[in-house]
Protein backbone atom coordinates (compact mmCIF):
# COMPACT_ATOMS: atom_id res chain seq x y z
CA UNK A 1 0.00 0.00 0.00
CA UNK A 2 3.15 2.25 0.29
CA UNK A 3 4.59 4.46 -2.58
CA UNK A 4 7.78 3.56 -3.49
CA UNK A 5 9.67 6.18 -1.68
CA UNK A 6 9.07 6.06 2.36
CA UNK A 7 9.68 9.56 3.29
CA UNK A 8 7.36 11.09 0.59
CA UNK A 9 3.93 13.03 2.30
CA UNK A 10 5.72 13.12 5.80
CA UNK A 11 6.81 16.68 6.11
CA UNK A 12 4.27 17.84 3.40
CA UNK A 13 1.06 16.17 1.99
CA UNK A 14 1.37 14.41 -1.80
CA UNK A 15 -1.21 16.45 -4.04
CA UNK A 16 -2.67 14.21 -6.34
CA UNK A 17 -6.00 14.06 -8.25
CA UNK A 18 -9.08 11.44 -8.76
CA UNK A 19 -10.95 11.52 -12.19
CA UNK A 20 -14.68 9.95 -12.55
CA UNK A 21 -16.23 9.99 -16.00
CA UNK A 22 -20.21 9.39 -15.73
CA UNK A 23 -21.23 7.98 -18.68
CA UNK A 24 -24.04 9.92 -20.55
CA UNK A 25 -27.61 7.79 -18.95
CA UNK A 26 -25.24 8.77 -15.33
CA UNK A 27 -25.69 5.25 -14.94
CA UNK A 28 -22.36 4.16 -14.52
CA UNK A 29 -18.54 5.29 -13.77
CA UNK A 30 -15.04 4.33 -15.69
CA UNK A 31 -12.69 3.12 -13.06
CA UNK A 32 -9.48 1.46 -13.28
CA UNK A 33 -8.22 -1.31 -11.49
CA UNK A 34 -4.38 -0.49 -10.58
CA UNK A 35 -1.91 -2.49 -12.29
CA UNK A 36 1.62 -1.63 -10.30
CA UNK A 37 2.99 0.30 -7.38
CA UNK A 38 1.21 2.08 -5.09
CA UNK A 39 -1.97 0.66 -4.28
CA UNK A 40 -1.24 -2.60 -6.73
CA UNK A 41 -5.24 -4.23 -6.91
CA UNK A 42 -7.08 -1.15 -5.95
CA UNK A 43 -10.34 -0.02 -8.09
CA UNK A 44 -10.47 4.00 -8.40
CA UNK A 45 -11.13 6.70 -11.27
CA UNK A 46 -7.95 7.79 -12.99
CA UNK A 47 -5.08 10.49 -11.17
CA UNK A 48 -2.20 10.71 -9.30
CA UNK A 49 0.57 12.94 -8.15
CA UNK A 50 0.34 16.59 -8.71
CA UNK A 51 3.95 17.74 -10.49
CA UNK A 52 5.18 21.26 -8.61
CA UNK A 53 4.74 23.29 -12.09
CA UNK A 54 0.94 21.80 -12.41
CA UNK A 55 -2.63 23.06 -11.02
CA UNK A 56 -4.66 19.93 -9.09
CA UNK A 57 -7.00 20.38 -12.59
CA UNK A 58 -4.02 20.35 -14.96
CA UNK A 59 -2.88 17.24 -13.15
CA UNK A 60 -6.09 15.94 -13.58
CA UNK A 61 -6.27 16.26 -17.04
CA UNK A 62 -2.32 14.63 -17.43
CA UNK A 63 -2.91 11.93 -15.48
CA UNK A 64 -6.52 10.90 -17.16
CA UNK A 65 -4.73 10.89 -20.45
CA UNK A 66 -1.66 8.66 -19.48
CA UNK A 67 -3.74 6.62 -17.38
CA UNK A 68 -6.81 5.82 -19.90
CA UNK A 69 -6.14 7.34 -23.10
CA UNK A 70 -8.93 9.72 -22.61
CA UNK A 71 -8.60 13.59 -23.22
CA UNK A 72 -10.77 16.17 -21.65
CA UNK A 73 -10.36 20.26 -21.43
CA UNK A 74 -10.16 21.40 -17.96
CA UNK A 75 -13.20 23.44 -18.75
CA UNK A 76 -14.88 19.59 -18.99
CA UNK A 77 -13.94 18.77 -15.32
CA UNK A 78 -16.13 19.79 -11.97
CA UNK A 79 -14.72 20.26 -9.17
CA UNK A 80 -16.46 17.89 -6.73
CA UNK A 81 -14.01 18.21 -3.10
CA UNK A 82 -11.20 17.07 -1.69
CA UNK A 83 -10.41 14.02 0.54
CA UNK A 84 -7.27 13.68 2.68
CA UNK A 85 -5.62 10.39 3.74
CA UNK A 86 -3.51 10.33 7.00
CA UNK A 87 -1.53 6.70 6.58
CA UNK A 88 -0.23 5.97 10.03
CA UNK A 89 3.19 4.49 10.68
CA UNK A 90 5.43 3.04 13.76
CA UNK A 91 7.00 6.20 13.66
CA UNK A 92 5.94 8.96 10.94
CA UNK A 93 2.76 9.58 9.17
CA UNK A 94 2.36 10.19 6.14
CA UNK A 95 -0.55 12.26 3.89
CA UNK A 96 -1.99 12.33 0.76
CA UNK A 97 -4.37 15.26 -0.11
CA UNK A 98 -6.70 14.37 -3.04
CA UNK A 99 -8.53 16.26 -5.20
CA UNK A 100 -12.11 15.02 -6.56
CA UNK A 101 -13.11 15.90 -9.95
CA UNK A 102 -16.26 14.64 -12.35
CA UNK A 103 -17.00 14.56 -15.80
CA UNK A 104 -19.25 13.61 -18.56
CA UNK A 105 -18.39 10.51 -21.19
CA UNK A 106 -17.39 12.23 -24.50
CA UNK A 107 -17.19 8.89 -26.80
CA UNK A 108 -13.88 8.31 -26.45
CA UNK A 109 -13.11 5.10 -25.46
CA UNK A 110 -10.60 4.20 -22.65
CA UNK A 111 -7.46 2.33 -23.57
CA UNK A 112 -5.69 0.14 -21.03
CA UNK A 113 -2.28 1.69 -19.76
CA UNK A 114 0.59 -0.06 -18.19
CA UNK A 115 -0.98 1.38 -14.74
CA UNK A 116 -4.30 1.18 -14.93
CA UNK A 117 -7.51 -1.36 -16.68
CA UNK A 118 -10.08 0.58 -16.96
CA UNK A 119 -13.75 -0.83 -16.98
CA UNK A 120 -17.52 0.74 -16.57
CA UNK A 121 -18.94 -0.17 -13.43
CA UNK A 122 -22.92 0.37 -12.65
CA UNK A 123 -23.42 3.62 -9.61
CA UNK A 124 -25.62 1.38 -7.73
CA UNK A 125 -22.72 -1.72 -7.37
CA UNK A 126 -19.95 -0.05 -7.32
CA UNK A 127 -16.99 -2.69 -6.43
CA UNK A 128 -16.43 -1.19 -2.58
CA UNK A 129 -14.46 -4.43 -1.57
CA UNK A 130 -11.65 -3.85 -4.31
CA UNK A 131 -12.02 -0.05 -3.40
CA UNK A 132 -10.17 1.96 -0.86
CA UNK A 133 -12.10 1.60 2.43
CA UNK A 134 -12.89 5.45 2.56
CA UNK A 135 -14.50 5.36 -0.86
CA UNK A 136 -18.22 4.08 0.38
CA UNK A 137 -18.68 6.91 2.60
CA UNK A 138 -18.23 9.87 0.16
CA UNK A 139 -18.26 8.15 -3.66
CA UNK A 140 -22.03 7.69 -4.32
CA UNK A 141 -22.86 11.17 -2.86
CA UNK A 142 -19.87 12.74 -5.63
CA UNK A 143 -21.13 10.11 -8.33
CA UNK A 144 -24.55 11.63 -7.73
CA UNK A 145 -23.74 15.41 -8.25
CA UNK A 146 -22.97 16.21 -4.61
CA UNK A 147 -19.34 17.68 -3.26
CA UNK A 148 -17.55 16.53 -0.50
CA UNK A 149 -14.45 17.82 2.52
CA UNK A 150 -13.08 14.20 4.44
CA UNK A 151 -10.24 13.16 6.49
CA UNK A 152 -9.20 9.45 7.16
CA UNK A 153 -6.75 8.38 9.10
CA UNK A 154 -5.74 4.91 7.87
CA UNK A 155 -4.09 2.00 9.77
CA UNK A 156 -0.59 1.23 9.15
CA UNK A 157 -0.17 -0.99 5.96
CA UNK A 158 -3.93 -2.04 5.68
CA UNK A 159 -6.43 -0.79 3.72
CA UNK A 160 -8.66 0.02 6.85
CA UNK A 161 -9.99 3.46 8.03
CA UNK A 162 -9.62 4.15 11.82
CA UNK A 163 -11.10 7.51 11.81
CA UNK A 164 -12.66 9.59 10.03
CA UNK A 165 -14.87 12.99 9.64
CA UNK A 166 -16.12 13.83 6.42
CA UNK A 167 -18.89 16.63 5.20
CA UNK A 168 -20.77 16.21 2.49
CA UNK A 169 -21.92 19.81 0.93
CA UNK A 170 -25.01 18.68 -1.07
CA UNK A 171 -26.23 16.00 1.40
CA UNK A 172 -29.22 15.62 -0.75
CA UNK A 173 -27.17 13.95 -3.05
CA UNK A 174 -25.84 11.24 -0.99
CA UNK A 175 -28.35 8.29 -0.30
CA UNK A 176 -26.34 6.99 2.65
CA UNK A 177 -26.84 10.52 4.24
CA UNK A 178 -30.81 10.73 2.42
CA UNK A 179 -31.33 7.86 5.26
CA UNK A 180 -30.57 9.91 8.33
CA UNK A 181 -32.39 13.12 8.16
CA UNK A 182 -29.70 14.89 9.98
CA UNK A 183 -27.61 15.33 6.71
CA UNK A 184 -24.64 13.52 7.89
CA UNK A 185 -22.87 10.43 6.67
CA UNK A 186 -23.68 7.27 9.03
CA UNK A 187 -20.43 5.75 8.60
CA UNK A 188 -18.45 8.47 10.04
CA UNK A 189 -18.31 10.31 13.90
CA UNK A 190 -20.64 13.51 14.37
CA UNK A 191 -17.74 15.34 15.75
CA UNK A 192 -14.52 15.86 14.68
CA UNK A 193 -12.08 13.54 16.34
CA UNK A 194 -9.41 15.62 17.94
CA UNK A 195 -7.15 12.49 18.11
CA UNK A 196 -7.55 12.61 14.25
CA UNK A 197 -6.35 16.36 14.20
CA UNK A 198 -3.42 15.63 15.49
CA UNK A 199 -2.04 12.99 13.23
CA UNK A 200 -2.36 15.73 9.87
CA UNK A 201 0.69 17.44 10.88
CA UNK A 202 1.93 20.13 8.64
CA UNK A 203 -1.18 20.68 7.06
CA UNK A 204 -1.09 21.28 2.93
CA UNK A 205 -4.35 22.07 0.51
CA UNK A 206 -6.37 22.63 3.38
CA UNK A 207 -4.26 24.82 5.43
CA UNK A 208 -3.42 27.05 2.62
CA UNK A 209 -7.09 28.10 1.67
N1 LIG B 1 -7.48 6.98 0.55
C1 LIG B 1 -7.64 7.09 -0.76
N2 LIG B 1 -8.88 7.05 -1.31
C2 LIG B 1 -9.07 7.15 -2.66
O1 LIG B 1 -10.21 7.10 -3.11
N3 LIG B 1 -8.02 7.33 -3.51
C3 LIG B 1 -6.82 7.38 -3.00
C4 LIG B 1 -6.56 7.27 -1.62
N4 LIG B 1 -5.21 7.39 -1.42
C5 LIG B 1 -4.67 7.54 -2.64
N5 LIG B 1 -5.64 7.55 -3.59
C6 LIG B 1 -5.44 7.75 -5.03
C7 LIG B 1 -5.14 9.17 -5.39
C8 LIG B 1 -4.33 9.02 -6.67
O2 LIG B 1 -5.24 8.96 -7.78
C9 LIG B 1 -3.67 7.66 -6.49
C10 LIG B 1 -2.22 7.76 -6.09
O3 LIG B 1 -1.50 8.10 -7.14
P1 LIG B 1 -0.22 7.25 -7.61
O4 LIG B 1 0.66 7.01 -6.45
O5 LIG B 1 -0.70 6.11 -8.42
O6 LIG B 1 0.40 8.38 -8.48
P2 LIG B 1 1.09 8.36 -9.89
O7 LIG B 1 0.10 7.90 -10.94
O8 LIG B 1 1.66 9.72 -10.01
O9 LIG B 1 2.14 7.23 -9.66
P3 LIG B 1 3.57 7.02 -10.25
O10 LIG B 1 3.51 7.48 -11.69
O11 LIG B 1 3.73 5.54 -10.07
O12 LIG B 1 4.45 7.85 -9.34
O13 LIG B 1 -4.32 7.00 -5.42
Amino acid sequence: MYPDQPNLGVDKPVLSTIVFIISQDGKSVLLGKKKRGFATGIINGFGGKKHPDETMAACAIRELEEESGITMAESDLTYCGMIRAVFQRPTTNWTMEIALFRGIFQGQDPIESEEMAPSWYRIDSLPFQDMWDDDPSWLPGVLHGGFVMGDFLYVDKVNRVIESVIEHHNPSACSRCIAQESGHCPLIPREFPTSLRSWIGNGGFFSQS
